[in-house]
């Protein structure tokens, strides 16, 4: 293990090094900034954490003798707001409506450059809305996302949060397409296989179901899931939020042979699992009581 801040100056030629040292020919980039409302409060930054970290990845790699091969960690965001209800990976125009999704579109685009004069090989994956949790001891701690989000809320008492429920979507509130984790990581290992390929007719795909679950519905299942009887908050819209996003995943079940396991009951089921498993975070049930 090998610990270094990949955004900093100086990095790629560092992870070079290191690359050369361990005899690496795969790289997965998964390291960077992904909240989307901090994007928007924080532009500059995401642009230098997540495009500095970019370059120098890629710096590193073209300096380094074997380490050819590349998966970058990409995102449904670079879509924006796409025409069409279940997006497709060249749908166009692609046009990121927060700083976030930019950074991840300019670095497809930047691995793509390297591809001809330094022979890297690359694939993007555009994960939709990763969420679950495999074994409880990997839970990821970070309270981030919609699901850790409402857990938290519900672990203080307070009533959980939906950003905004007058959106243009069935019943108000923004609908994402949910892909457990353990999914993604398969994915992965697909995508790795598939760069050893020496005909690869795509370099992007979707990590996504094809299905769309709203706020509410994961609210809901979160209600079913834990047991617990909360009522839940309408609060304000989130900037850089868009309506509805849902990924085809026509083009990874071809290509790449990768189908999604698990559905939303078994992401939320998951989720919970893991969080009553960590003594910092479990909700005793049975005394549970909402005081805001
Ligand atoms: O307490 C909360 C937290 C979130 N939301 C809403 O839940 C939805 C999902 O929000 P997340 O923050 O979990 O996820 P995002 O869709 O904003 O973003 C996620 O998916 C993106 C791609 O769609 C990126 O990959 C990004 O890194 C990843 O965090 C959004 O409508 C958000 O407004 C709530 O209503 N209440």
């Amino acid at each position: 293990m090998y610990g270094m801040d990949i955004a900093a100056p100086g990095a790629g030629d560092r992870l070079a090094e290191i690359l050369d040292a361990e005899d690496v020919d795969s790289v997965i980039h998964f390291a960077a900034r992904k909240q989307v409302g901090e994007s928007v409060e924080k532009p500059l930054w995401y642009y230098q954490q997540n495009i500095n970290g970019m370059l120098n990845v890629l710096t590193g790699m073209t300096q380094s003798k074997n380490a050819k091969k590349l998966v970058f960690s990409s995102s449904a965001a670079t879509y924006g707001v796409p025409p069409v209800d279940v997006v497709p990976e060249d749908v166009v125009p692609m046009l990121p409506i927060n700083p976030y999704g930019q950074t991840k579109l300019f670095g497809e685009w930047m691995a793509r450059a390297c591809e001809q004069p330094f022979g890297i090989r690359f694939c993007a994956l555009r994960y939709f809305n990763v969420a679950g949790c495999g074994p409880v001891e990997l839970e990821d701690p970070a309270i981030l996302n919609l699901i850790p989000m409402l857990f938290d809320r519900l672990k203080k008492g307070k009533a959980p949060a939906i950003f905004g429920d007058d959106y243009p979507t069935p019943d108000g509130t923004c609908v994402r397409d949910y892909i457990h984790v353990s999914d993604l990581a398969d994915a992965h290992i697909a995508a790795l296989k598939y760069l050893d390929r020496d005909e690869r007719k795509y370099d992007a795909f979707n990590v996504g179901t094809g299905e769309g679950t709203s706020v509410r519905q994961i609210v809901d299942e979160v209600k079913k899931v834990t047991g617990l009887p909360f009522t839940e908050a309408v609060m304000a819209r989130r900037a850089g939020d868009p309506p509805h996003l849902i990924g085809s995943p026509k083009r990874i079940n071809e290509e790449l042979g990768w189908h999604a396991k698990y559905d939303v009951e078994d992401i939320v089921k998951s989720a919970w699992d893991a969080w009553q498993a960590n003594p910092e975070h479990h909700i005793d049930v049975a005394t549970w009581k909402q005081v805001s």
